[in-house]
């Protein structure tokens, strides 16, 4: 009897060790949401310190995109015949990041750069077709089955200039939903924007940034799986374990 008694004494105190212990690691565990200049010091550390180069992980990133969107539009979940998706891109690495199912690409402004440069023929060698202007909210919403948002990223800041505003205007009208790479294109990359696009995916690539603690959508996706340890740490970044190979990890 008393070493039953014992052992469920026992029994209890260890699982009130083990549950105040998971409850500690819990809250050390919350991923952390960063600031901007958080961000863009991450960013030129990957770069300087780790000797990435911006090809790479654009190209992670950009894969993280596009697994994140087939997780959460799957082909038979769309509404309209063919899966088009529209991608319109930034002048940025955030547009760098753009890619999809039957895509056609809108990418307004290009800057002389021979990275973009190389992005935007390989897309037009295989067939992905570029449109010369953006579609009215109503034509979207007729020809698209999803729009992925990657115009602006972390670098964003403030008021929106042509032609961007024009095209932000058009998202905030269109019913099919907006899937935004990194940061809600219009948004502060901290206080986010009350009357700016409201997505229904978020892809936080490395850790998410400030704003997204207001993202009302139903899908939020960590990407990005290239942070080093020793980054990771510095930054006190507490990153999810990715399951298995994946290269996205659901958030919500
Ligand atoms: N580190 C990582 O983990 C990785 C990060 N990656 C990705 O890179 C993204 C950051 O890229 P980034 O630094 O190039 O900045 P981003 O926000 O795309 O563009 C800035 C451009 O936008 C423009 N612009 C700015 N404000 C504006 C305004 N108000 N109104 C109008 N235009 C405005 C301005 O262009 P300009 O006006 O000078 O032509 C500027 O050049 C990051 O979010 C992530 O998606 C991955 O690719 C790789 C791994
Ligand atoms: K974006």
């Amino acid at each position: 009897g008393s070493v039953l008694t014992h052992t469920g004494a026992c029994a209890r105190v260890a699982s009130n060790i083990y549950s105040k212990h998971r409850q500690a690691c819990t809250m050390a565990n919350t991923i952390k949401y960063l600031g901007q200049e958080e961000a863009q010091h991450i960013d030129e550390e990957l770069f300087n310190e780790y000797c990435f180069s911006v090809d790479q992980l654009m190209e992670l990133a950009g894969l993280s995109c596009a697994t994140a969107v087939s997780k959460g539009y799957p082909l038979q979940s769309l509404l309209r015949s063919p899966p088009r998706v529209l991608v319109i891109c930034g002048p940025g690495n955030n547009g760098g990041d753009g890619l999809g199912y039957e895509p056609s690409v809108l990418y307004p402004k290009r800057p002389n750069k021979q990275l973009f440069q190389n992005l935007a023929t390989q897309c037009e060698k295989m067939d992905i077709s570029f449109l010369s202007e953006m579609p009215e909210a109503d034509v979207i919403d007729e020809a698209y089955n999803l729009v992925v948002d990657a115009i602006f990223g972390f670098s964003f800041k403030g008021a929106v200039r042509e032609p961007f505003g024009d095209i932000l205007s058009q998202l905030k009208k269109i019913t099919v939903p907006i899937a935004s790479i990194d940061i809600p294109s219009g948004w502060d990359v901290e206080k986010g924007c009350p009357d700016g696009i409201q997505p229904d995916m978020l892809i936080s690539l490395t850790a998410p940034k400030k704003a997204a603690n207001l993202f009302k959508g139903r899908y939020h996706f960590l990407g990005g799986r290239f942070v080093p340890p020793a980054l990771e740490q510095k930054y006190q970044l507490n990153l999810p374990q990715y399951p298995g190979t994946d290269c996205v990890y659901q958030l919500n």
